[in-house]
């Protein structure tokens, strides 16, 4: 099975020496790595041109390999090189290809592969590199980039020459960080990961997996199915929406604690008018969810200090992230408590508990290992740091951006938690859950339609 392993460049490295160490040689690596990717390209090229762009690294080593596996395959190739290969693997590869190779501009094609830089991407694209990234960003035909995109730097997403569009991503033998981070994976258009055979480290950051939710056991009642408190505050469309959607993401019984009535909500969500401190008494509540709605008041704050001292599981969200402090957290069960921030939120986070990580997976990181917390870092890439290490989620519909998916999103991960108990498996299936919500809803959808496609959503999964 191939691995799902994100990796650095320096774990990457790694990786090939210890396969290089065991025997392997890196020729055999490009061969491999080549062969795999020639397998997609001929794929989408369907017998239709292809032109290779080969750098002078052993990604362009890559590149001369995809192109004599394409020319043996009778397809017509050319290559675009604008410097001789400059490692004795990619001189190999270079001898390897039997056909010809231009220095000039971008000739026509159908299909493009760009094979320029991979990994090794050390400093901004300019020159002859950087005219044929621009000729091809301007091209209409199909876009293919080899491992990493040529002006992406491998380890941060980072841009340093023409942004490209391309409509396909091969990486080879391990997905790398540039793979799960923003803005790269805008410009990536659908990524493939090609195996080459190589062992990567077993504990690495990695891709979360689509999660295999139980339906509810033969002898399940509502409350063995797991009860959620969700505490309401100042504003109320918030939690409702948090609710409508854990009603619908396995939870057997939701309840709204709050004072107030809720004359908008559905009779099927219970209202809990009890004084907070006492209606959290109930030890058959097997989360709690605070945050969407609560405000920022000293009231909210009191509610916040009453549900994390009730110390169960607990998902904490919006207004919950900005009052959150250390002195909060003294008596809370951290290793229970899952947090859903957005980059705001996360920012808030990071300065009150004196994080200051480069990036969003380092803050994310980071802020678990100063908190116990597990930490869910939401966006088109969300990073969810936790005690099994981190996960990376392929990007969901962009329509997702609209007000109230948050609200929704916490509601299913408070769901997940009242179910089993576990904040970083409740938070990667709320995720998923979440992106398949969305995907079912189609385009423009309000965070309430969201709320009612987790019903379908939950089928994909059990
Ligand atoms: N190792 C293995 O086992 C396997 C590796 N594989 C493949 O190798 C790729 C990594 O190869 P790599 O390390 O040779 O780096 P690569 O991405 O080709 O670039 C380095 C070259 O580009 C140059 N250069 C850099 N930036 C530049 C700039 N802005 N402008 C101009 N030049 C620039 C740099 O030159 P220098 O900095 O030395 O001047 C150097 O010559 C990896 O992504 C995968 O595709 C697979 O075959 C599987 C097995
Ligand atoms: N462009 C996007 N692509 C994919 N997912 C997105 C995008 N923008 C937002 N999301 C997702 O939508 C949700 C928005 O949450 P949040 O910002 O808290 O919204 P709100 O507070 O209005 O409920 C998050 O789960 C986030 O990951
Ligand atoms: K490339």
């Amino acid at each position: 099975m191939p691995s799902h392993a994100v990796l650095t460049v320096d774990q990457k490295r790694a990786a090939e020496k210890a396969a290089m160490d065991g025997g392997i040689s890196e020729w055999e690596l490009m061969q491999r790595a080549g062969e795999g990717a020639a397998d997609w390209v001929a794929r989408m090229a369907g017998g239709r041109s292809v032109c290779v762009l080969c750098g002078p690294g052993n990604n362009g080593g890559d590149g001369y390999v995809i192109a004599e596996s394409l020319r043996k395959r009778g397809l017509a190739v050319s290559v675009v090189a604008p410097k001789e290969p400059g490692s004795e693997t990619s001189r190999n590869a270079r001898e390897y290809y039997e056909g010809e190779v231009s220095d000039g501009a971008l000739p026509e094609a159908c299909v493009y592969v760009d094979c320029l830089f991979g990994y090794g991407l050390s400093r901004k694209v300019e020159g002859d590199f950087a005219c044929l990234l621009a000729g091809l960003r301007d091209a209409s035909g199909f876009k293919i980039a080899i491992d990493v995109p040529s002006s992406i730097v491998s380890d941060t997403g980072e841009l340093l020459g023409p942004e490209v569009g391309y409509d396909l991503t091969l990486a080879l033998g391990a997905w790398k960080r540039a793979h799960v981070m923003m803005p790269a994976i805008a410009r990536m258009g659908v990524k493939r990961l090609v195996d080459i055979g190589i062992e990567l480290p077993d504990h690495a950051p990695r891709m979360s997996l689509p999660p295999r939710l139980m339906p509810p056991a033969a002898d399940a009642h509502k409350y063995r199915r797991g009860l959620l408190a969700i505490v309401a505050g100042e504003m109320l469309g918030a939690p409702l929406l948090s609710a409508e959607a854990a009603m619908r993401s396995g939870a057997g019984y939701v309840k709204l604690l709050s004072e107030h009535s809720h004359p908008d909500a559905p009779a099927e969500l219970v209202i809990d008018g009890a004084p907070l401190p006492a209606a959290l008494e109930d030890t058959r509540i097997g989360a709690v969810l605070v945050g969407p709605g609560l405000g920022r008041r000293e009231e909210s704050r009191e509610k916040l200090a009453a549900a994390l001292s009730a110390r169960k599981p607990a998902v904490l969200d919006a207004d919950a992230l900005h009052l959150l402090d250390p002195s909060l957290l003294e008596n809370a069960d951290r290793s229970m408590i899952a947090v859903t921030s957005h980059e705001g939120e996360l920012a808030a986070l990071c300065e009150t508990f004196e994080v200051r990580g480069a990036d969003k997976i380092a803050r994310a990181q980071e802020l678990h290992a100063a908190t116990g917390m597990t930490v869910l870092a939401k966006g088109p890439d969300s990073v969810l740091a936790g005690a099994e290490g981190l996960r990376f989620f392929t990007r969901g519909s962009s329509w997702l951006s609209a007000a109230g998916t948050g609200d929704v999103l916490a509601g299913i991960a408070a769901s997940r938690l009242a179910v089993h108990g576990e904040p970083q498996r409740a938070l990667e299936e709320a995720v998923w859950l979440h992106h398949e919500a969305a995907r079912l809803a189609g385009p423009a959808f309000t965070a309430g339609q969201l709320a009612h496609a987790v019903k379908p959503a939950m089928e994909t999964y059990l």
